[in-house]
């Protein structure tokens, strides 16, 4: 299988958007006959049976294992970072890239935990993306390439994928996406990223009301708000996630930032998150209100704000145990257990 995306310009994205693969319906039907029959009392395994089936589906195979998930991480410097919209300096994307390479990371130490690969990809951390309260963040060359770069990464023999993220300032990035694709102003969209005081809140609010009154003529179209106020490792990851669904690999969304990310999508074309489940609800303010409108219930909440694909990560040990049970367990009839008589 080939890593070379299916477009080079935003006409062939928008086609690869328009043409989204499906998961496969006998297999799903398949595993949910076999959940039927499992030594349990019906449903008795809540949502692991939903995401058993769920993963069932989309691999094609109704006794599916889970053995080689991927995790990648994107990291991208913003223009807007010169703004004071952050708690941190910007020197620390480039930093946190050195130690995610050495293995000092949170997100290493959980994609090891939980048998995950993890590859990490810098985004011209260099050359940060415009500011844009002045003019667009990226250039449609630019988004395209970054997009293009999230495509590539993911591994076709992956059979799940976790996106994460690196990036001082991204939250309000985030922030902007949003906001631009929903309304609500920076208001309803801004939290505290990082962890700015009360006077850098209020600058990340005024940042994302500017961005958003200078790209009004975005339109709402999903990719021309992501091209204006987005950022290299957010296109990234839109990439990425667009990528696994042509492979069919399902994919643990993470927080505020990779949400942002594939909001855009699911923006672009309905159903494109079909093969996405939400991993956790981060602790950045508005979060929650992402995943409402993505329509997903976070599969954990423990208050994490890294970031990383950290939350995700984590929750590949969710999804791992559901696939465990569904394909490993016995049934009524294999273990000689009674059932309900119903
Ligand atoms: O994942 C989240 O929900 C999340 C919430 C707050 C902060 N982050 C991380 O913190 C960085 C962005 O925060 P900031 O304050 O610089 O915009 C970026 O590297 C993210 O990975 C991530
Ligand atoms: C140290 C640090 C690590 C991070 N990981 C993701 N975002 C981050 C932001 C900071 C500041």
């Amino acid at each position: 299988m080939t890593r070379t995306p299916p477009f080079t310009d935003i006409q062939g994205l928008r086609k690869a958007l328009a043409d989204l693969p499906h998961p496969d319906a006998t297999a799903a039907e398949a595993a949910a006959g076999r959940n039927a029959m499992l030594t349990k009392p019906p449903a008795a395994l809540g949502r692991l049976e939903e995401l058993a089936l769920w993963y069932a589906g989309w691999r094609g195979d109704a006794r599916p294992r889970l053995e080689a998930p991927q995790v990648v991480v994107f990291a991208g410097n913003h223009g807007v970072a010169a703004r004071g919209v952050s708690a941190f300096p910007v020197e620390v994307t480039v930093q946190m890239v050195a130690n995610f390479e050495a293995g000092g990371a949170a997100i290493n130490q959980l994609a090891k935990a939980f048998g995950a690969t993890m590859d990490v990809v810098s985004l011209e951390l260099d050359r940060p993306t415009g500011d844009f309260t002045e003019g667009p963040a990226m250039s449609e060359a630019e988004l395209m390439a970054a997009m293009v770069a999230g495509w590539q990464a993911v591994d076709p023999q992956a059979d799940l994928l976790v996106t994460g993220e690196m990036g001082i300032g991204n939250t309000t990035a985030a922030a902007a996406i949003a906001a631009g694709l929903y309304g609500g102003g920076a208001e309803a969209w801004v939290g505290r990223g990082t962890g700015v005081d009360d006077a850098g809140l209020a600058r990340k609010r005024e940042v994302v009301d500017a961005g958003l009154a200078r790209h009004a003529e975005a339109n709402g179209d999903p990719l021309e708000i992501l091209r204006r106020l987005g950022g290299r490792e957010i296109a990234a990851m839109a990439g990425a996630i667009l990528a696994a669904r042509h492979h069919r690999i399902p994919v643990i969304l993470d927080g505020f930032i990779c949400c942002s990310a594939a909001a855009v999508l699911a923006e672009a074309a309905p159903g494109a998150l079909d093969h996405a489940v939400a991993g956790h609800v981060s602790a950045e303010g508005a979060h929650a209100a992402m995943l409402e409108r993505l329509g997903k219930a976070p599969l954990l909440s423990l208050g994490l704000r890294l970031g990383e694909g950290s939350g995700a990560a984590l929750a590949i040990g969710v999804l791992k145990g559901a696939i465990a049970c569904h394909s490993g367990m016995a049934t009524f009839g294999e273990a000689g257990v009674s059932d309900s008589g119903a």
